[in-house]
């Protein structure tokens, strides 16, 4: 007995021991039962797990097998939504999001999706259940599912793919179509790599698999085979094509779904479906493109694009892009030809010619014999929308993704970086300079009224009159001078159109003014002035340098610097990652295949962009994700909203962050909360009691004495959970929490690897509720949870 209670014990240290390893240093031990993974925390991934069983003991509370492979924790919450007990749950849903989520399938596929959640895990046929870390393999058909000692048995040789003996022959259901020719894990361990290769080229190119004429249908006809096989063949053929209603515009090549925006440009000239309809997108503008009316959406960026439009226009696009008024004969421009237009369009997801969208058709029997998967496995951009208020750090995070992940900057962005420091170093000089003045007068004051307490017991001098005058933050007459034409300057708001011509001449006077004493106890104050950033003293400290005709800013001062590009509204960067994650690896790993590569979109709207209730973010759809930047160390700030009413900067924030998750457009988009600075959190936590905000009043850490978690990150997680609490009160969803500190890179290549996987969970999350993905599909690899470290 004693011995049996002695493993339990040492089993329980070492899964502490474990798990002790992956919170951060001092963080208190999560509660077993409310693990979570939507507040990521350390950063040092544990090293990849080795495949293998799960540990039986200790089934996961909250079966994610999605989940990420950070170590995480939650906080708890509380336990009312019951679970049910056989679907595999993404940590993105809570249950009640997930069911109401518009599902497009038709009715049958709907019930065929809610048959397999209703199946089960039980083999189709061995009818053993087994533990939802069982991985099955589901018939393309009639998603029977089967374990791996059956899959081999009841697929047979799989000439088709993946599907039962019996449902040889027949169409896949639909709904299955996105994983057409997806390696499973199963397959992997269970067939060699060239088998794996076969049948998932079996899969993809059997004619019983292909998209059948029928099941799309362009200007309300039904395609005929002639007509789908012109459009798979032709030159810019719409990729991963679906089942569907669509509308074409054989003049410009325009594609879309019915009732809505243009989704890309294919090929014009395609002799397919039926005539295109005025109100074939749905559009109400009055402004019509080859007779079909367009959207709002098509509307705001024509007039962006400065093409006159007034309403009941009506033109002629011709795939060129060129176009014309009706009836006038006028090539008036090409639309897309301006690189703004462009961005615009790509901005707002509105397609864009490809360029060989010209070129001669191609015979449209080639189509038997190019590769399927090109046109299947086309993935399109994931756009992430990068916001916060003004000073969260936006700008340094998108800057740190540039550097990271793609495109160095160019000299002419460097060239425009090193004028907006040089006129960023002016306006903290200014900001330093007020704030002196201000101080300088109530020290001033403060004087006079203790002289003239003084003044009944001493008999007053000259000397004391004089005294009277200055104080610690008084200048000397020339710098004052100075002062004064530099304040009258940015008073007038003429910064910009004076220097940098100036810069060089005065760079002298701005040293001495930062190094005068007067100054430096002004800097003292910092805290008390409220526009003045961080980095004021990194730039002001080199006055000189920087304003040298000979200063190339370094990829440090670039970072630091205030402010992104010209656009000062918008600035995005395409980059790819690695697809490699907790869920693809373990068979990619055994292929000798590449991962493919997602192709992101990182938007930084500005905080000016987001002003007038966020009318901008309406134009963005199709947002895969919403980055919400917020600066940790905000909270004992102050912030001038309108002229004359200061507000509590996170509570600025906290306004803002509600503002859009409320927003129409994102009522669908996960959210990923980004709480930064945690650098300067660190410090000021100590000097500064997080209650000074008052959204944070009944903040009551544990005394440190008490507990080994620094008041820091008991701050954090209180910060984390405020704003969770707050998503979900408004979303009924789950917030997705990570910190950084943007000027460490690290952090911010950890933070685009979480969104990643949220973004895995979010996708997959979707497919739970289609029903039709099952774990076969995507690893179950227990590496998501943390008890497959407990073993060591
Ligand atoms: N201490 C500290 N400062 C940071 C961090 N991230 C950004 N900053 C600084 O905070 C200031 C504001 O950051 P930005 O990236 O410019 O913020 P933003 O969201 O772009 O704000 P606007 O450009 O004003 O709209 C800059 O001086 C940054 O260098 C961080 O993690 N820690
Ligand atoms: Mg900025």
């Amino acid at each position: 007995m004693e011995a049996a209670g002695a493993t339990e014990d040492k089993e329980a240290t070492a899964w502490e021991a474990a798990l002790r390893r992956m919170v951060p240093p001092g963080a208190p031990l999560p509660d077993e039962d409310h693990l979570d993974y939507s507040i990521a925390l350390d950063l040092d991934s544990p090293p990849p797990s080795k495949r293998g069983s799960p540990p039986e003991t200790k089934p996961d509370p909250d079966p994610s097998p999605r989940a990420p492979r950070f170590p995480r924790f939650r906080l708890p919450e509380p336990r009312s939504s019951p679970r049910p007990s056989s679907a595999v749950r993404s940590p993105g849903s809570d249950g009640v999001d997930s069911s109401s989520r518009e599902i497009s399938v038709d009715s049958n596929h709907a019930a065929a999706a809610a048959a397999t959640v209703k199946k089960g895990s039980a083999c189709s046929r061995c009818g053993r259940s087994s533990g939802i870390f069982r991985e099955k393999e589901a018939c393309l058909v009639c998603d029977a599912r089967y374990c791996s000692n059956c899959v081999l048995k009841a697929m047979g040789s799989m000439p088709e793919g993946r599907k039962c003996v019996g449902c040889i022959g027949c169409p896949i259901d639909e709904a299955k179509r996105p994983v057409l020719g997806k390696r499973s894990k199963m397959l992997s361990k269970l067939c060699t790599p060239l088998e794996v290769r076969q049948v998932v080229k079996a899969e993809l190119e059997c004619a019983a698999n292909q998209l059948r004429p029928e099941q799309v249908v362009v200007n309300g006809l039904a395609l005929r085979q002639e007509e789908l096989d012109e459009i798979l063949g032709c030159p810019a053929p719409p990729s991963g094509l679906r089942p569907g209603r669509y509308w074409y515009d054989k003049d410009s090549g325009l594609w879309g779904k019915e009732d809505g925006k243009p989704d890309r440009i294919i090929s014009s000239k395609l002799n397919v479906g039926g005539k295109l309809k005025a109100d074939a997108s749905n559009g109400n503008t009055k402004v019509f493109i080859n007779g079909r009316e367009i959207t709002k959406l098509e509307l705001r960026v024509l007039k962006l694009a400065k093409v006159q439009c007034p309403r009941d226009t009506h033109f002629w696009v011709y795939d060129d892009g060129s176009y014309e008024e009706e009836g006038q004969n006028n090539i008036r421009g090409k639309i897309w030809d301006k690189a703004s237009t462009r961005l615009l369009c790509s901005l707002f997801s509105l397609p864009t010619p490809l360029g060989h969208a010209t070129g001669p058709k191609e015979d449209a029997s080639i189509f038997s014999s190019r590769p399927v998967p090109e046109y299947l496995e086309q993935k399109r951009v994931q756009k992430l929308l990068l916001l916060g208020l003004q000073g969260s750090g936006t700008s340094t995070i998108f800057k740190q993704a540039k550097l990271l992940y793609g495109n160095k900057f160019s000299p002419e962005e460097v060239q425009e970086m090193k004028l907006m420091i040089q006129s960023n170093m002016y306006r903290y000089l200014s900001t330093l300079l007020e704030g002196r003045e201000r101080f300088e007068e109530e020290a001033l004051q403060m004087k006079k009224i203790h002289n003239s307490h003084k003044e009944h017991s001493v008999p007053d001098t000259e000397g004391g009159n004089k005294e009277d005058k200055t104080c610690a933050y008084s200048l000397n007459q020339r710098l004052k001078h100075f002062s004064d034409w530099l304040l009258e300057i940015m008073a007038m708001g003429d910064l910009d159109a004076f220097f940098p011509a100036a810069t060089r001449e005065y760079a002298p006077v701005v040293d001495e003014v930062w190094k005068d004493p007067a100054i430096q106890e002004t800097y003292k104050r910092r805290n008390e002035l409220h526009s003045l950033p961080d980095v004021a003293d990194y730039f002001l400290n080199r006055a000189i340098e920087i304003s040298s005709n000979e200063y190339e800013p370094s990829e440090r001062d670039i970072l630091y610097a205030e402010g992104v590009t010209q656009y000062n509204g918008l600035a995005f960067i395409d980059f790819s990652l690695d697809d490699r994650s907790a869920i693809s690896e373990s068979y990619s790993e055994s292929l000798d295949c590449q991962p493919p590569l997602t192709r992101y979109q990182l938007v930084r709207v500005n905080s000016k962009g987001l002003g007038e209730g966020c009318k901008w973010l309406e134009m963005f759809e199709d947002v895969r994700a919403i980055i919400f930047c917020v600066s940790l160390s905000d909270y004992d700030q102050m912030w001038a909203q309108d002229p004359g009413s200061l507000r509590n900067k996170m509570i600025v924030s906290r306004d803002l962050f509600e503002s859009i998750v409320k927003h129409p457009s994102f009522r669908e988009t996960p959210f990923v909360l980004v709480l930064n600075k945690y650098d300067a959190f660190e410090e000021k936590i100590n000097k500064v009691p997080l209650t000074v905000c008052d959204w944070f009043s009944d903040f009551g850490p544990v005394k440190p004495h008490n507990s080994s978690q620094s008041l820091a990150s008991q701050a954090y997680y209180y910060i984390a959970v405020k704003f969770k609490d707050l998503y979900a009160s408004i979303s009924n969803r789950k917030l997705f929490v990570f910190q950084t500190k943007a000027w460490e890179r690290g952090t911010v290549d950890d933070a685009f690897k979480y969104i990643k996987e949220v973004l895995k969970w979010d996708d997959a999350k979707d497919e739970d509720v289609y029903g039709f993905v099952d774990e076969s599909f995507y690893s179950t690899e227990v590496s998501a949870s943390p008890y497959k470290w407990k073993e060591g």
